[in-house]
């Protein structure tokens, strides 16, 4: 027990030198706002408290009218200003702790960017970052609060031993038995919480499938799905029994409040019994004056309220402390890819790529993605990328992007393992467009640039040479206008063909000694497409490029051609060769020049 008391002392102790340490650093203001903030909050009550008595003393004394106006107005002005200022540094704290937020947003949010992809599909992982955001928004002010609560400790545990004093003064038993019905309800208070905490834990994956399903009905992405299959249905029912599964979790923690509450009230029912019998009949027997009588009650009704409050505050710190481990967890997440040992520099010129018997799992998964792959590319070559569905085409892509590190075997630039590059100097070598490429809600020439800063000439050569700058001039704000209509109803919302010759231009604007073009032309017409492929042909001169296609007539583009199998390499060769070994490229082939050549004579 002891034990496990002292690592919570620790965890707390960690999380608030954590956060006063950021706090100051990013800043320090706040913090001087908070620290003023409890004094002009301190002194309020304690003056309360005594200035009945003073006010008794001098009525039942001298009674001197003078006297009593200056106590009078000395009292209202000092309250008055303490009272002011309290709210003042209080707003003003608030503003300044958006800041301290905001940097730890960012820094939240560049960690996901870096973490490794594969984090991004893992449950755990997203369950991980669920808590590391409640530090952040819990109780609409996350872990400011958890500062305004620590800094709180010190104003109340002020008052508390003031209050302690003047109650030992009246009798040490009396104070003896408070304490004891204390420390009773302190420890409750910590099992309720932790109880609370463990819940609020438990129910997160539930509030993150929620928030799945709560956005899938605003989701643009998924209007046509929903409507043409009234999809609403089954949707709704999932996010009906999300709802009903929070609900439980949020009446259990009811439940558990209300027997915090109960215990509370109890404690304060024994601690009130006792201190008015107890004081009556002091004051019945002439033990203690009238005066007195009006600071003892102020003081135990205050011994109360400041009791509760340090147990809350200390319990809520101890509450945030487990979010802060998730913090601690996220932020110290290893980002194996991005910051992997560096051993060498990149080269200045590209050369060749090789997969050295590369095999694949993604994680969770017993099955090989890939087995055995080996294959050298080198820059000039156009090679393509073949195969039935679940191949392991995009896979192959994938590990090239080093989107995932192989399983096993290594993948080489220029004769060195990729792994030895520094992972943001090796991406600038490739351009990719996947098959589900994205474009953001950012003006058009951010989506191509991916930068603050674009050079507007090219993006106008590129999309001249694509055929798509009429689409860009019929709009006033030309390459400013925004993408999609999320923040401006005047966004520009591309067909299908164009978001991809836009996801295209994008790769052409890295301009990079690899390119990757996933399902290119899916989208694209049969004129655009045979001409996206010729353009190709040319702008990836001494380059290397891959493409992956289901449609075999653009292979005819390429001078070597990959054939993917059940995730292994099933032949490789020119489309002459291929078509040669009479297997499975030349099925393929057939199979599909087949349609057309029945479409043709009109035997389909
Ligand atoms: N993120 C993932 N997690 C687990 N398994 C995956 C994941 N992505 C793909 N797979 C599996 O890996 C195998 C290869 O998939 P991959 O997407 O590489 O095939 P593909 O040849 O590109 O298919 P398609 O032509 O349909 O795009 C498949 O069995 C697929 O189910």
């Amino acid at each position: 027990m002891l034990e496990s008391f002292k690592k919570k002392v620790i965890r707390m102790f960690k999380s608030l030198t954590f956060l006063w340490k950021y706090a100051w650093n990013v800043q320090k203001s706040y913090l001087v706002c908070l620290i003023l903030y409890q004094i002009t909050n301190t002194i309020p009550p304690l003056l309360i408290m005594f200035f009945p008595k003073v006010l008794l003393d001098e009525l039942m004394g001298q009674n001197r009218i003078s006297y009593l106006l200056t106590y009078i107005i000395i009292f209202s002005i000092v309250i008055f200003l303490m009272k002011f200022l309290s709210d003042f540094l209080k707003n003003t704290a608030f503003y300044k702790r958006c800041i301290i937020l905001e940097k730890f947003q960012v820094e939240l949010n560049t960690k996901l960017s870096k973490v490794d992809y594969a984090c991004l599909e893992d449950p755990e992982f997203l369950n991980l970052k669920q808590n590391a955001e409640k530090f952040l928004y819990a109780n609409g002010q996350g872990f400011s609060f958890v500062l305004d609560r620590a800094m709180e400790i010190i104003s109340k545990v002020m008052i508390f031993g003031t209050v302690i004093w003047i109650i030992a003064s009246l009798n040490k038993a009396v104070l003896l038995v408070f304490l004891c019905l204390a420390f009773l309800n302190s420890k409750a208070q910590m099992r309720f919480k932790k109880a609370y905490a463990r819940l609020e834990m438990e129910k997160n994956p539930k509030e993150r499938e929620l928030s799945y399903f709560m956005n899938v009905f605003s989701d643009v992405k998924y209007g046509k799905e929903i409507r043409m299959n009234q999809g609403q249905y089954v949707l709704m029912d999932f996010l009906k029994g999300c709802l009903h599964k929070l609900w439980k979790f949020y009446k259990n923690q009811m439940y558990i409040m209300d027997k915090s509450d109960f215990f509370m009230h109890l404690m304060d029912f024994f601690q009130r019994m006792v201190s008015y019998v107890y004081m009556v009949f002091m004051v019945s027997k002439g033990f203690i004056s009238i005066a007195n009588f009006t600071l003892y009650i102020n003081a135990i009704a205050t011994f109360t309220t400041s009791m509760d409050e340090v147990i809350d505050s200390v319990n809520d710190i101890n509450q945030y402390s487990y979010y802060f481990e998730a913090v601690e967890k996220f932020m110290n997440l290893p980002m194996d890819i991005y910051d992997g040992k560096v051993n060498r520099n990149m080269p200045s010129r590209f050369e060749s790529l090789e997969f050295r018997n590369v095999g694949f799992k993604y994680g969770g998964s017993d099955k090989w993605a890939l087995k055995d792959i080996n294959c050298f590319m080198k820059a000039g070559d156009k090679i393509a990328v073949v195969g039935e569905n679940g191949a392991g085409k995009t896979t192959f892509i994938k590990l090239i992007c080093r989107l995932y590190d192989p399983t096993e075997g290594m993948i080489l630039l220029n004769g060195v393992d990729i792994k030895e590059y520094d992972y943001v100097q090796y991406v600038k070598f490739i351009s990719t467009v996947f098959q589900d490429f994205q474009l953001f809600s950012m003006s058009l020439k951010e989506n191509v640039s991916l930068s603050r800063k674009s050079d507007e000439n090219r993006i106008h050569g590129i999309f001249d040479s694509l055929g798509i700058s009429a689409f860009v001039k019929k709009y006033k704000k030309g390459l400013n206008v925004r993408v999609h209509k999320d923040f401006d109803s005047d966004g520009f919302e591309p067909s299908g063909g164009v978001a991809q010759k836009i996801a295209i231009s994008r790769a052409i604007y890295k301009d990079t000694p690899i390119i990757i073009l996933d399902e290119p032309t899916a989208a694209l017409d049969p004129k655009s497409e045979s001409e996206i492929y010729e353009q190709f042909n040319e702008l990836s001169k001494n380059k290397l490029a891959i493409f992956i296609s289901h449609r075999m007539a653009s292979t005819r583009f390429c001078d070597n051609i990959i054939v993917f199998k059940n995730g292994s390499i099933e032949e490789m060769g020119s489309h002459y060769e291929l078509m040669k070994a009479h297997s499975v490229y030349w099925n393929l082939f057939n199979m599909q020049s087949k349609y057309y050549m029945n479409a043709e004579s009109g035997k389909l």
